[in-house]
């Protein structure tokens, strides 16, 4: 594994009845940005909090640099969790300067690394305020500040761009494109998935707590079910009805739209179009990345 990587090794984890996580694995490596998506309830909550250590897993194992996670490197995290956990009535600077004590820093240092998070966060104007004073979006950008503090040599962050306007979007991930190009494996859960396709190098998404596609954009998309466009005049409705492997998304007039499967053969679809007249089109596409997240993070009802 490359220097600096953080890796989930099949961690499960059970509530009573409930499975949260199964054999859940998922690798961010040094100088990567990762987007972790799936439905509510997937568990991508449960993987983070387990990755920092304030949850424990019933198996699997954390490692970061090769090694289990142990007290030293949690403290090496930054993390941003879902509910946003700061005083609200503590001044920004102060809390900021305090959180940095609290991982170590010296005041002095603190104080430095207060001042320079809220300037490069666009908050220098709002540092003596207390923090319920600030709009939703500000509070979070003071989140992301309190993960970053300590200098972390990993950043876990859960949805941290919910919410948030256009220009903090902007600001936020400019940080994390940052902090990635300076090696660190910054991974972050969404439900904003044009975010996700524009910010991330790779993508993870999680169904039921098992990972259930990981790659990088185009290895997602290339691995996506095969979709044939075929426009055919004068075909009948139910002109590829039976062929093996083949669904019919939509027809309409000669348009049809095809989804294949593993067993199915297009040429044989292809004799089929031809028995009913002229093919003027006959094109595979593969699905965009949207469509894949969509088909991926749609619970299915239950068996
Ligand atoms: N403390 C808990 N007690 C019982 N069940 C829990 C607890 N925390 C999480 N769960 C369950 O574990 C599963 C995974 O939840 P988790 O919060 O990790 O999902 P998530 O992907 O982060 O969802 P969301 O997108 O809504 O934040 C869900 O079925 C949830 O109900």
């Amino acid at each position: 594994m490359p220097e600096g990587a953080l890796e989930i090794d099949r961690i499960s984890k059970r509530y009573g009845d409930v499975v949260a996580l199964d054999e859940m694995s998922l690798t961010v490596r040094s100088g990567e940005m990762l987007g972790f998506v799936g439905s509510n309830g997937a568990g991508k909550t449960t993987t983070m909090r387990i990755a920092l250590g304030v949850l424990a897993a019933d198996s699997g194992e954390v490692r970061y640099d090769d090694a289990p996670v142990d007290r030293t490197i949690r403290s090496r995290i930054g993390y941003m969790p879902e509910e946003r956990g700061l005083y609200p009535k503590m001044k920004v600077l102060d809390q900021l300067q305090y959180l940095g004590e609290l991982h170590g820093m010296e005041r002095a240092e603190a104080n430095r690394a207060a001042n320079r998070w809220t300037e490069r966060l666009e908050l220098s104007e709002r540092r003596d305020d207390q923090l319920q004073k600030l709009s939703l979006g500000n509070q979070q950008r003071v989140q992301l500040a309190a993960a970053l503090i300590h200098d972390p040599a990993v950043l876990i962050l859960d949805e941290p761009f919910s919410g948030l306007d256009p220009v903090a979007v902007e600001v936020m991930s400019t940080v994390l494109g940052e902090m990635r190009d300076r090696g660190v494996p910054v991974v972050f859960s969404s439900h904003q998935l044009e975010l996700v396709q524009r910010l991330c190098d790779r993508v993870g998404i999680v169904r039921r707590g098992r990972m259930i596609a990981d790659g990088t954009v185009e290895e997602l998309r290339s691995s996506g079910p095969v979709r044939l466009n075929v426009h055919a005049p004068k075909a009948p409705d139910d002109w590829a009805e039976g062929l093996p492997g083949v669904k019919v998304e939509s027809h309409q007039n000669g348009h049809t739209t095809l989804r294949l499967d593993e067993q199915a053969d297009d040429q044989q679809v292809l004799r089929a179009a031809l028995d009913t007249g002229p093919v003027h089109e006959f094109s595979r596409t593969r699905p965009s990345l949207t469509e894949l997240f969509r088909e991926a993070v749609t619970e299915e009802p239950d068996e």
